[in-house]
């Protein structure tokens, strides 16, 4: 068989796979949206029963369920065979869902904006594509509007493998009603980017959010040790203003280098070659057990010796893994803290209930911040 001959007999069967896929993937939509139709008739069911005082506590009618999602990717995972990759299965897969659950009524998503953000790639990153994304100008903001019902949920940076907690992200937690819902990392590439009219030789100052000048300091210095450096209220918004004026040079990721069509002076300038920001997803509901979960708590104790042993001996004793633990200053007296703690575990599941009421007897404070599906991309 000649090369052409063997070229359209392959693609017709590529045009007949995707005829069936095409098939399968409406079929797979009309089946979520019975799933719909049977949650809307039971959450009306249930509304009938209820008294009208109950009613405005009553949770809100729930598409969404991140726990099944979750389940569904590590599934795909798992039973992946390939040549496909599973990271490449499990994102088709992502926006497969997106699409179908976008069907009843798109999410709609809160996060740091200008447009071209890492918190916009995270959100899309964690949602699919599927989701209307709303900017907002800060952290606060990115809470308020899922508080105030504006948003379905919000997403936050939370840490940064290079330069640790985001320390705003946490201290709006104390006083949050939120629940964490969810997780994502993002692998942080930054640029030095300049639009039409700024080269190496007229650079007069420098612009990112502060997290991607830290992230990229040694580069910096190095580099540019002479030139200012100021941080902004986002990358994106630093792109902008390396767009608009000449001599601002921006640091910021591909997507605002996009957004603002800006060119690169130098590529992945990031200090670590690991560089990642994991983001939390916070909504108004508590997420059931998917079966690999994580939890989040903040606890203040009193400042005392062996109080912080107190309080993180339970986790030992009972071979329950700790991620991650942070210390803030209570904000209520001088040099008293609180810590954020994360560990493996669901706040439903019996081990991780007994800790819980364990720590609640021996604090000051316990707030379940929430249980959550381990990040599934
Ligand atoms: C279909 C459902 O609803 C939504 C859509 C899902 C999907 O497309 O697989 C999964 C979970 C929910 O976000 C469900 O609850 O199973």
């Amino acid at each position: 068989m000649d090369e052409q001959s063997e070229l359209n007999k392959l693609r017709q069967q590529i045009d007949s796979i995707d005829s069936q896929i095409h098939e399968l993937l409406n079929k797979r939509a009309s089946c979520a949206q019975e799933v719909a139709r049977v949650k809307t008739q039971a959450f009306e069911q249930a509304q009938q029963f209820e008294s009208d005082a109950d009613k405005s506590s009553t949770q809100q009618l729930l598409f969404y369920r991140p726990e099944r999602e979750a389940q569904v990717l590590a599934r795909i995972r798992e039973a992946n065979q390939g040549p496909l990759a599973d990271d490449a299965v499990a994102y088709i897969f992502r926006e497969i869902m997106s699409a179908c659950l976008a069907l009843e009524k798109p999410m709609e998503v809160a996060y740091l904006g200008p447009e071209g953000t890492f918190t916009q790639a995270a959100a899309l990153k964690h949602f699919g594509h599927a989701v209307i994304g709303v900017t907002q100008p800060t952290i606060e903001a990115v809470f308020s509007a899922v508080e105030s019902e504006q948003c379905n949920y919000g997403v936050v940076p939370v840490e940064n493998s290079t330069e640790g907690m985001v320390a705003h992200t946490l201290d709006n937690f104390i006083n949050s009603p939120l629940k964490i819902c969810g997780e994502v990392e993002l692998r942080i590439r930054l640029h030095l980017l300049v639009g039409e009219g700024t080269s190496s030789d007229n650079i007069k100052s420098i612009c990112a959010h502060q997290q991607a000048l830290a992230q990229s300091r040694n580069w910096l210095d190095q580099n540019f040790p002479k030139v200012e450096r100021i941080a902004v209220s986002s990358n994106a918004e630093a792109a902008r203003m390396a767009a608009a004026e000449p001599g601002i040079v921006a640091v910021a990721g591909d997507m605002a280098a996009q957004q603002y069509s800006l060119s690169k002076l130098a590529s992945n300038i990031e200090d670590r070659a690991d560089n990642t920001t994991r983001f939390l997803i916070i909504g108004r509901e508590s997420v059931p057990p998917s079966g690999n979960d994580k939890t989040s708590i903040v606890v203040s104790t009193r400042n005392k010796p062996g109080a912080l042993f107190g309080l993180l001996e339970p986790f030992h004793r009972n071979g329950v893994m700790l991620t991650r633990i942070d210390t803030r200053p209570s904000r209520t007296e001088t040099w008293a803290y609180v810590f954020f703690i994360e560990f493996e575990g669901h706040a439903e599941d019996a081990v991780v209930s007994t800790i819980l009421k364990e720590i609640e007897e021996h604090s000051i404070l316990l707030k379940v911040l929430g249980s959550y599906p381990r990040a599934a991309l």
